[in-house]
């Protein structure tokens, strides 16, 4: 459905160059949900806009949903839906509306536009405000619309950009629930940008982590969490002098009394790190075992936070 190679795009501020995206390879099959997973400035935004063709890439080449991005624009934007950033519904007319008319937009009949938007009218759970403008709507309803038209035309895949961001807990999960349902009923494909870690673990079947305009890993949450950042084990001791040497046989890091090591399987070392601290007459207090989270794969591989707000230029 996807196949991108050297994605690159360099825009120009006061006549520096900015790399937002340097040369990024990705191939996505029909079907999947992908998440692009990044700090805020990684180039997400960007790498979305020139997969949907709203940006000409600065140099490398893309195809999706079959169409080249430079040479069939036109082919790629009637296969794929994009839900962007900032609120695609207008306000001239009621929800229903809106949808016949973006329907139309795109080709489809009078009747058949109007059949489409009472289903996802139906799927988004939009029925109850169809006569509503879109002005009068929360949050977590509009973007629902937005998403509604987005998939007017049936597009085989669908991109979001920042679905869930500016919502509260509730219409994020909402939202989430609403993503899968109509990938349920349609198999579109989907690809999202996300800076939410524990909506991509949870949600998405593959993450993609991009930092500074480049992938620096792709996998399932699973995969990369085992494979990049491993287990946590965290003990404390009575007194600090006990913390350091405890932290000396595990191979960890001590602060104050707390010691936290780094190992595959938790779980499975935690009772050989304690019989060895007890043999070296260690008082242990506490002790407890911890699976990753993507935030540990970032930074076990940029040194960094994914929330850190120093993101390079
Ligand atoms: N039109 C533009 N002109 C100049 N620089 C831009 C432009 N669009 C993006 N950039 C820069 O490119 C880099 C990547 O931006 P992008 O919006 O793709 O990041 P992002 O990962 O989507 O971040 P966010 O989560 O904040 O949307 C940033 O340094 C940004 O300032």
């Amino acid at each position: 459905m996807i196949h991108a190679r050297g994605l690159t795009r360099v825009f120009k501020v006061k006549k520096q160059a900015v790399h937002a995206v340097r040369g990024i390879d990705l191939d996505v099959e029909a079907g999947r949900l992908v998440a692009l997973l990044g700090p805020n400035g990684a180039g997400k935004s960007t790498t979305l806009r020139m997969l949907t063709t709203l940006l000409p890439p600065t140099s490398g080449t893309a195809t999706v949903a079959g169409h080249d991005v430079a040479r069939d624009p036109a082919g790629v934007r009637a296969r794929i839906g994009y839900v962007g950033q900032r609120t695609s519904a207008g306000e001239n007319f009621r929800v229903r509306d809106e949808l016949v008319t973006q329907g139309r937009c795109y080709g489809l009949g009078t009747r058949q536009a109007a059949a489409r938007a009472d289903e996802l009218l139906g799927l988004l759970d939009l029925e109850p405000l169809a006569a509503r403008l879109p002005g009068t709507l929360s949050g977590g309803q509009r973007r629902r619309l937005d998403i509604a038209l987005g998939l007017i035309h049936r597009p085989d895949l669908l991109f979001l950009d920042e679905p869930s961001t500016g919502l509260d807990p509730k219409s994020r999960a909402d939202i989430w629930q609403h993503i899968l349902r109509l990938r349920e009923a349609y198999g579109t494909t989907l690809v999202l940008t996300t800076h939410y870690l524990e909506e991509a673990d949870n949600m998405a079947e593959r993450v993609v982590i991009i930092d500074n305009g480049r992938i620096i890993a792709d996998g399932t949450a699973e995969q990369l969490k085992n494979d990049l950042a491993g287990d946590h084990i965290t003990i404390t001791t009575s007194a600090e002098e006990e913390a350091r040497r405890a932290a000396g046989i595990g191979g960890g890091d001590a602060e104050g009394t707390t010691v936290r090591l780094r190992v595959p399987n938790a779980a499975a070392a935690l009772p050989d790190y304690l019989r060895a601290l007890d043999g070296s007459g260690i008082k242990v207090t506490t002790a407890e075992t911890a699976r990753p989270t993507l935030d540990d794969v970032f930074l076990a591989l940029t040194g960094r936070s994914i929330t850190d707000d120093d993101i390079p230029a």
